[in-house]
């Protein structure tokens, strides 16, 4: 599946008789025979409708991804007919509506602005942190605004985040020790009123063609920032996510999904 872009391989693994528990050097090895940034499961869950698990193509196990949670909760729509589904993810509990055109849109829980929540190695004011990075060619990005929606996102206001060399400062971003648990890091215009573009070196996976969380985080930092409002349409590389920053803290995410192929796994997998 994609959602806006951003490749998954999602296991339906409701029915297993016991979590899933892939070796991160599995993950990787299945990443290199499979194009996705992240794999995910949805596994039974005594409190939601599914947990949702999910882990980048580097192996490592996350705590959210907000394109994973539209592609799964698209995926439950139309298997059951539901218009409303609760999710558990080891990034909190989440939400999600079916949409009139039968696309979902999820509560992807708080926008987390804590610097112990991002997390951060020292006290920091995140809505605009003391940090920047030296670009290549000359000149300097500075001041991202830090935002967790149950992984960490930094994200830098610039004018252009197409004319970025983010292969080479996206990495060491994402691997500052000011991260102690990573960073995924956006680099973001604001177009208009409600509309910014946005691209996002994404911690374990690199560049994608859209991240969800990141576009979560990109609005909450550019309306913190005052550059703004809490709605906006997010322009990914790979379309356009709605998101939206309610009064009661939670960010909503919308956007296109695609369930490009499925295989039905031998009965026992996993067991
Ligand atoms: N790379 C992210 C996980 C996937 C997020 C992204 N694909 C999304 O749609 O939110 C992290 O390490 O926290």
């Amino acid at each position: 599946m994609n959602g806006a872009g951003n490749a998954f391989i999602l296991i339906d693994a409701r029915g297993a008789p016991a979590p899933l528990a892939p070796a991160p050097d599995a993950v990787l090895a299945l990443a290199e025979s499979h194009a996705f940034d992240q794999l995910l499961a949805l596994e039974a869950d005594e409190g939601a409708d599914a947990r949702l698990r999910v882990w980048n193509r580097d192996g490592g196990e996350v705590g959210a991804c907000g394109n994973g949670t539209r592609a799964a909760a698209w995926l439950m729509f139309q298997e059951s007919g539901a218009d409303r589904l609760a999710l558990a993810s080891a990034g909190g509990p989440m939400a999600a509506r079916r949409r009139s055109d039968g696309g979902a849109e999820v509560d992807l829980g708080p926008a987390r602005l804590d610097w112990r929540e991002i997390p951060l190695a020292r006290q920091m004011d995140t809505v605009r942190l003391d940090y920047g990075v030296d670009l290549p060619g000359g000149g300097r990005l500075e001041g991202p605004g830090a935002v967790s929606m149950g992984n960490p996102h930094a994200v830098f206001f610039v004018d252009d985040p197409d004319a970025l060399p983010l292969h080479e400062i996206g990495p060491r971003i994402e691997h500052d020790r000011l991260f102690p648990e990573r960073v995924n890091a956006g680099f973001a215009a604001v177009l208009g009123p409600d509309l910014i573009r946005l691209k996002v070196w994404e911690r374990g996976a690199g560049l994608t063609q859209a991240c969800g969380t990141g576009a979560a985080a990109a609005l909450v930092a550019a309306c913190r920032q005052g550059r703004i409002g809490r709605q906006a349409v997010i322009r990914a590389d790979g379309g356009d996510l709605p998101v939206r920053w309610s009064a009661d803290g939670h960010v909503h995410l919308a956007g296109p999904v695609v369930l490009e192929g499925a295989v039905k796994l031998p009965s026992g997998f996993g067991g």
